[in-house]
């Protein structure tokens, strides 16, 4: 049976998906959503001419030739400015932030002049017109788009929005995603597995994946192989709004993979089934309305890799994000075997080697694969950096050739 190409799956699934709806959160609990709309300053920053720098607010014209001593008539600060004019050698004690009496133009920080009593300064060194001062408008005008729709609210970005005078932002809302493991034989984390049980881990690396690029989880736990059962689950991750159903397991063909059957009991209209891929043959994708169905395959490694190809894509994708893997070129540090018609993940170790220490851009990646790939292998998959990609029927390649990574880590 012809399986469908990873490239065409993976663009069927993002088919469509654009940001979720926006929706008003407090600046305060932005950090790291993206922006929905653009943010206008609504304010002029600094709203006024300001000192940079502690010290004295002046006419450069009576500090063109020093010493010389002037008269200090009042203090600035921050908060609170001087009101008067500065005359003729005239000084006003200015602090940092404070705004620039009438009439001085310059600067003298503190370190330049002497404190002659509460009265009178002696200006020890003289200083270009405008020096250590902070024109209106530097950072922004009122009116001023600072920010662009679709930009992430990191550090920067924030304080800028706060700047600009936004106690609220619009962002695009987070996607939730909805998990279900499937199996008789599993048992959540710190259970006592009988004899043939495992512990169900597949669901808490999806959910890692899936909370990288911003989505909000919904663990639904473990149903039995019952397609009644799974039916009632999937009913939850809908009355809670799930924007993606992922199931875990009871993808294949067996007699209790049941999955395919109930969603398509449920009326989801199954857009694949089975790709070109390893591990990850027996995904499923499928949608009903706006909410989008992963079928995913129990393999915990199968599982994991397809939340990286697919799942992360997509939540980007919905949360408003663009998501590019970090591919590159590196060269193999063991020899691989022709491949068949499955793209393959091959899970990897990767050495940074650098020949001339004093050359960085010409650092190598050695892609080193384990040996034992088994799909149900946990331990090398945490262990792994990188996932070789290899194409449907690659021939073998040599210790040396070149290949390409998905790095992971
Ligand atoms: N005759 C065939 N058999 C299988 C095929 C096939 O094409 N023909 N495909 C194989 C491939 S590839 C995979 S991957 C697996 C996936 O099958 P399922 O999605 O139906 O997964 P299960 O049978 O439910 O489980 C497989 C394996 O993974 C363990 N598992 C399941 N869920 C979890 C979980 N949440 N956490 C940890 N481990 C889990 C489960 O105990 C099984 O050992 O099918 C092959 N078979
Ligand atoms: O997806 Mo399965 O893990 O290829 O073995």
């Amino acid at each position: 049976m012809a399986l469908l190409p990873v490239e065409e799956a993976l663009s069927r699934l993002l088919d469509g998906a654009g940001a979720l709806s926006p929706e008003r959160v407090p600046i305060s609990d932005a950090s790291g959503r993206v922006l929905a709309e653009p943010v206008k300053a609504l304010r002029t920053q600094p709203p006024f001419d300001c000192s940079a720098m502690d010290g004295y607010a002046v006419r450069a014209m009576d500090v063109a030739d020093v010493p010389v001593k002037l008269t200090l008539i009042g203090t600035a600060a921050a908060g609170r400015g001087f009101n008067g004019t500065v005359g003729e050698r005239e000084a006003v004690r200015i602090l940092t932030g404070a705004p620039l009496p009438a009439s001085a133009d310059t600067i003298i920080i503190q370190e330049n002049a002497r404190r002659i009593d509460d009265r009178a300064i002696e200006v020890l060194e003289t200083v270009a017109k405008g020096r250590h001062i902070r024109r209106r408008a530097l950072d922004f005008a009122e009116g001023d788009i600072l920010l662009e729709a679709g930009r992430e609210l990191d550090a920067g970005a924030l304080s800028l929005a706060a700047s600009g005078n936004h106690a609220e932002l619009d962002v695009v809302s987070r996607p939730l995603v909805a998990i279900i493991a499937t199996g008789d034989e599993l048992l959540p984390p710190g259970s006592e597995p009988g004899p043939d049980q495992i512990i169900a881990s597949n669901s808490y690396g999806v959910a890692a994946v899936a909370a990288s690029v911003g989505a909000r989880v919904l663990y639904l736990g473990i149903v039995r192989d019952d397609a009644a059962a799974i039916r009632e689950k999937l009913a939850v991750a809908a009355e809670a709004g799930a924007d993606v159903i992922v199931t875990l397991g009871g993808a294949s063909i067996g007699d209790h993979d049941l999955v395919h059957q109930v969603l398509t009991g449920d009326g989801v209209q199954i857009d694949f089934w089975k790709i070109a891929m390893r591990p990850g043959k027996p995904l499923m994708f499928g949608r009903k309305g706006a909410t989008r169905f992963m079928g995913m395959p129990g393999n915990p490694v199968a599982s994991l890799i397809c939340a990286h190809i697919f799942l992360k894509p997509l939540v980007a994708r919905l949360g408003g994000r663009t998501v590019e893997h970090d591919i590159r070129r590196a060269v193999l540090g063991a020899p691989l075997q022709a491949n068949d018609l499955r793209q393959d993940y091959v899970r990897a170790r990767l050495d940074y080697v650098q020949a001339d220490l004093t050359r960085e851009e010409d650092t190598t990646l050695i892609a080193t694969p384990f040996e034992v790939q088994d799909s149900s292998m946990l331990r090398t998959l945490a262990e792994s950096r990188c996932l070789i990609i290899r194409e449907p029927f690659a021939s073998a390649a040599e210790t040396g050739a070149l290949c390409t990574v998905l790095i992971l880590r």
